[in-house]
């Protein structure tokens, strides 16, 4: 007989197994189990904070515990521990009590915030005292917020290096939202985490092939078009053409697509021949004359190295001026995009050798995937979920690890709430912190949204400080 697939939105089965034997580890009469998530530390200093909303929407509100999910993860959890670990009771309380609505209460920083790490970004209690258990139960779902979290701040660090170098060598900042682009669908576990990862990148850009991220913005923060792109070549396109039909499948772009913007991966077989002679000669008035922009994509090579080498031969057969800040531009009608080995490390390479050569950060775009997408985990931001307090007949306990073999991973004690000191985030611990001072926001309770954040506000929330950037 074929088993009814298991965890498909079966809540009751999303969580690891151990958690399902954990009802019977607390001491009697707990009837609080109060946890926080934090980034411990990590690649960047702070981190922005994105994807709870997702995970809520996606998997927690509502009536989301029935009869027969009950009885699935029964028969599931028998067979898998072989015993009867499950606490059927429990699930039937919550079904009868709540109506299948899960009675937590869960704080949480404004989606976009930018939060340096050791600070509380949310809080998960329960709201009834009979449901303990249940306030960790999540925590192997909720943690995964550290991969939207993470590709937003591993994307807002980027934005902040390309930021710097438009300050110092660009008439303008109008560019920014387009310069870096998503092209890591393919890279991406599953469509799923494309659709999360691709949206976590728009928190902070405008530019992304990652169609999946489109959708998750559309259907879980109001946004009917988060990103934007472009018609662009990629080499089946231009090779079908065959090694001597180059010239022809160009030409073909720039007819097909007579106006806008139009990329074309121009490294087929020689990049060189292909800027000198093909785009800088043979099709360099139909290009001139045209009412939009062309984008020349190298695609392989040493990036700093080629960047340069293309930029210098365009220039030199397209002509270039010089900018307000005394660095060349080409002109308008043509550009170029680097989508090849783009990373946080190797963004600084290429856009200091391009200062470095005379080049306006503003004549390039990037493209950016597996690095964007998938080169992460959860240890990037070292993100930990941490039970901090409990109610233990009845008396208040501040809970809390403080291994002796990794003082890094020493967790906060007691209640916590997120504050604003002298323009800087601060946690109060042990429940010192002043209630109508936190800036956690309640969120979600006993299954419902009470927060429903617009990609608008969350974009707002991260907005980069032009300024700030100025000065460094
Ligand atoms: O190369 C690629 O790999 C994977 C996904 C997209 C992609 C390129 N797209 C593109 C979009 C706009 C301007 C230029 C290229």
């Amino acid at each position: 007989m074929a088993y009814p697939a298991g965890g498909s939105d079966n809540i009751l089965l999303i969580t690891d197994s151990y958690k399902v034997t954990h009802h019977f580890q607390y001491p009697d009469n707990t009837t609080v189990v109060y946890s926080y998530f934090e980034s411990r530390g990590g690649k960047f200093p702070s981190t922005v904070f994105f994807g709870l909303q997702y995970i809520l929407k996606r998997w927690l509100i509502g009536p989301v515990v029935t009869k027969e999910k009950i009885q699935e993860a029964k028969e599931l959890y028998s067979l898998h521990f072989g015993h009867d670990h499950f606490n059927e009771e429990g699930w039937n309380y919550i079904l009868e009590h709540h109506k299948g609505y899960l009675p937590l209460r869960i704080k949480s920083v404004p989606e976009g915030s930018l939060v340096p790490f050791k600070n509380v970004l949310f809080t998960v209690e329960n709201t009834d005292p009979k449901c303990f258990w249940l306030t960790n139960y999540f925590e192997t779902l909720l943690v995964q917020v550290w991969y939207p979290m993470t590709v937003a701040t591993n994307s807002r660090y980027q934005k902040e290096i390309i930021a710097k170098y438009l300050d110092e060598t660009a008439d303008n900042m109008d560019g920014l939202p387009f310069k870096l682009h998503d092209f890591g669908f393919r890279g991406s576990s599953s469509v799923e985490s494309a659709g999360i990862g691709g949206c976590a990148h728009l928190v902070n850009f405008m530019g992304t092939d990652t169609i999946a991220g489109i959708s998750t913005a559309r259907r879980y923060y109001g946004c009917p078009m988060a990103g934007f792109s472009i018609p662009a070549a990629e080499h089946s396109t231009i090779t079908t053409w065959g090694k001597d039909g180059e010239y022809e499948a160009f030409k073909n772009m720039l007819t097909r697509f007579p106006k806008g913007l139009v990329a074309c991966v121009s490294d087929s077989y020689n990049i060189w021949n292909a800027c000198e002679k093909i785009w800088g000669e043979q099709l360099k008035d139909i290009i001139e004359g045209r009412d939009g922009t062309l984008v020349v994509r190298p695609d392989s090579g040493d990036p700093p190295e080629v960047v340069v080498k293309v930029l210098d031969i365009l220039g030199k057969k397209f002509g270039t001026k010089i900018n307000s800040k005394g660095f060349k531009m080409l002109p308008q009608c043509i550009r170029i995009i680097q989508g090849d080995g783009i990373s946080y490390e190797t963004l600084d390479t290429i856009l200091t050798n391009m200062k470095k050569n005379g080049w306006s950060a503003d004549n390039i775009a990037f493209g950016s995937g597996g690095a964007l997408l998938q080169r992460l985990d959860r240890d990037t931001q070292k993100c930990a979920f941490k039970c901090s307090y409990a109610l233990i007949n009845g008396k208040e306990v501040n809970v809390f690890k403080q291994p002796i073999t990794d003082p890094g991973k020493k967790s906060k004690k007691g209640r916590l709430t997120l504050e604003l000191q002298d323009g800087e985030y601060v946690t109060m611990t042990e429940g010192t912190g002043d209630p109508k001072k936190d800036l956690l926001i309640t969120v979600f309770e006993n299954g419902k949204l009470l927060r429903d954040y617009t990609f608008d506000e969350v974009r707002k929330n991260a907005e980069i400080d032009l300024v700030k950037n100025r000065i460094n």
